[in-house]
């Protein structure tokens, strides 16, 4: 199994950069951010290369963080700065050879808030085909972020389905997964030709996958079993230095 390390999580404390090369030293295999925006692209570049890593993915601006928004793409009202957003993470990602952007739908509830995602996914599909990107979209569960207007993988693949785009796929983040809706094994098997990327934490917890109610060794043998072959994201709250809390690192691979 191979992994991607998470620096919006691990090593978050240090530059983007610095964190990358920590990802590298501990031994992953990939990394994913969450909003790299603050650091040049062509500095987040020039370390990839250096590392040798990929940056798997990285997601669409959140908005007013301040104001508690955590994106924009499914608000209605908002299309303009939404698609702003999908056309600069496209832009980084193009610029950094990533290959996903998770695109945020930010928390509002209703048929019109989805009328407005599908459209605004619809364009981020459009600008990202052409590039070999996929765009990403990510339940997140009802405990941390309520309100959210993704928040189950139904959801997510009524969406998917709604909207036909080649390049449209789930980021099955088995953190949220779990909390809302569980059978992960079931879940991963039938939805595997819609996922893009899979991320995990220990539930409830968001710790490392070493702890908490969900197995992981038997998760990521499923996974493997499934043919699935590319990293998985190791998005957890690190409790201390990242690296104390890297021992599921050798065990789980
Ligand atoms: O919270 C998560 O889970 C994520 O994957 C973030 O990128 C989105 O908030
Ligand atoms: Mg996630």
């Amino acid at each position: 199994m191979r992994f991607s390390a998470n620096l919006g999580f691990l090593w978050a404390d240090r530059p983007l950069t610095d964190a990358v090369r920590a990802a590298a030293t501990a031994g992953f295999d990939a990394v994913e951010c969450h909003w790299p925006y603050d650091t040049p692209a062509q500095d987040v570049a020039a370390v990839l290369r250096e590392t040798g890593l990929p940056m798997l993915g990285l997601n669409t601006r959140r908005g007013n963080v301040a104001a508690g928004e955590n994106g924009l793409s499914a608000l209605p009202g908002r299309e303009d700065e939404a698609r702003a957003a999908i056309d600069e993470a496209i832009a980084y990602a193009i610029a950094i050879g990533t290959r996903n952007v998770h695109v945020m739908a930010g928390f509002v509830q209703g048929e019109h808030a989805q009328d407005t995602f599908l459209a605004n996914l619809g364009h981020a599909c459009r600008q990202a085909r052409p590039e070999g990107i996929t765009i990403l979209i990510e339940p997140l569960n009802d405990y941390d972020a309520p309100g959210y207007f993704l928040q189950t993988t139904t959801q997510a693949e009524a969406l998917i389905d709604q909207l036909g785009a080649p390049n449209l796929r789930l980021m099955f983040d088995c953190y949220h997964v779990q909390l809302m809706e569980g059978n992960l094994t079931r879940r991963l098997t039938r939805l595997l030709p819609k996922i893009g990327h899979i991320q995990f934490a220990s539930v409830p917890d968001r710790g490392a996958p070493d702890r908490g109610e969900v197995n992981f060794a038997h998760v990521f043998a499923h996974i493997a079993e499934l043919g699935w072959t590319a990293p998985l994201g190791a998005e957890y709250r690190p409790q201390g230095p990242t690296e104390t809390t890297l021992d599921w690192l050798a065990t789980l691979r």
